[in-house]
């Protein structure tokens, strides 16, 4: 089970971040608390810093100053191993260019993160079928992903951030890449499975298709996020 699951803490709650590159300011005093099984959209022109403030939440980047802490915990208090752990875990994320691994299979890709830590066998095999299944993808296990369309992919990569029962999906454009029947295919699936294991989704995207499965949208201007009226 997740890391502080039980407990009363947001699922993610951001104070006061910033983050500037050189004299840039690219993260302005970003303040963010999202709720357990929530999905929330940023939206904002390009170079806003949106993905700056993912990478951050990722603990790819660190902020300047300010505090990021998930499910209570505050992520720089973390030690690197715990970090990585917490993104293959609990805190995992899927990208406009899927970032599958190539030399596995379908199957493989999506058994990655449980043979990380070592689950058995038979325990590996019922989950990573029972999540092939869910995004219809059982017919294209054993298919490498180069050999996958853009939209098996990325429920490829659904498959695979979900296999580990996260707390937490940060997408960053997850329909960046993708034609409209395939995007709005990956949005329901996005929706129908984070609602039913009860998963949150924060994500980054320019498509208002995208943000409609939300249920909040934000929006960053200039290193600042402000809530939508919806
Ligand atoms: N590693 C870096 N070093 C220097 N500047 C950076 C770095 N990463 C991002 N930036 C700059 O910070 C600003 C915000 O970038 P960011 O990628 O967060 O924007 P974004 O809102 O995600 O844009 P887009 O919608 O185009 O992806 C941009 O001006 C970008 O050039």
């Amino acid at each position: 089970m997740s890391a502080g699951k039980a407990d009363g803490s947001p699922l993610l709650s951001i104070e006061k971040v910033d983050k500037s590159y050189g004299k840039q300011r690219v993260l302005d005093c970003v303040s963010l608390c999202i709720e357990r099984a929530e999905r929330v959209a940023i939206m904002g022109p390009s170079g806003s810093g949106k993905s700056t403030l993912l990478n951050c939440l990722a603990g790819l980047e660190v902020p300047d100053s300010g505090k990021i802490s998930f499910l209570g915990r505050e992520l720089s208090e973390l030690g690197e191993a715990e970090v990585t752990r917490l993104r293959r875990e609990s805190l995992t994320s899927i990208f406009q260019f899927f970032h599958l691994l190539p030399t596995l299979s379908a199957r493989e890709n999506v058994e990655f993160p449980l043979l990380l830590r070592k689950d058995p066998k038979k325990e590996r095999d019922a989950k990573v079928e029972a999540l092939l299944e869910e995004v219809g993808l059982v017919h294209r296990a054993e298919a490498s992903p180069s050999e996958l369309s853009g939209g098996e992919m990325q429920r490829l990569a659904i498959a695979r951030a979900l296999i580990t029962e996260p707390a937490l999906i940060l997408a960053d454009e997850p329909t960046g890449s993708l034609d409209s029947k395939n995007s709005d295919r990956i949005l329901a699936l996005l929706q129908q499975l984070t609602e039913r294991h009860q998963t949150g989704l924060l994500m980054v995207t320019h498509d208002a298709d995208a943000s409609g499965i939300c249920t909040r949208v934000l929006q960053m201007h200039d290193g600042q996020l402000k809530e939508n009226d919806l």
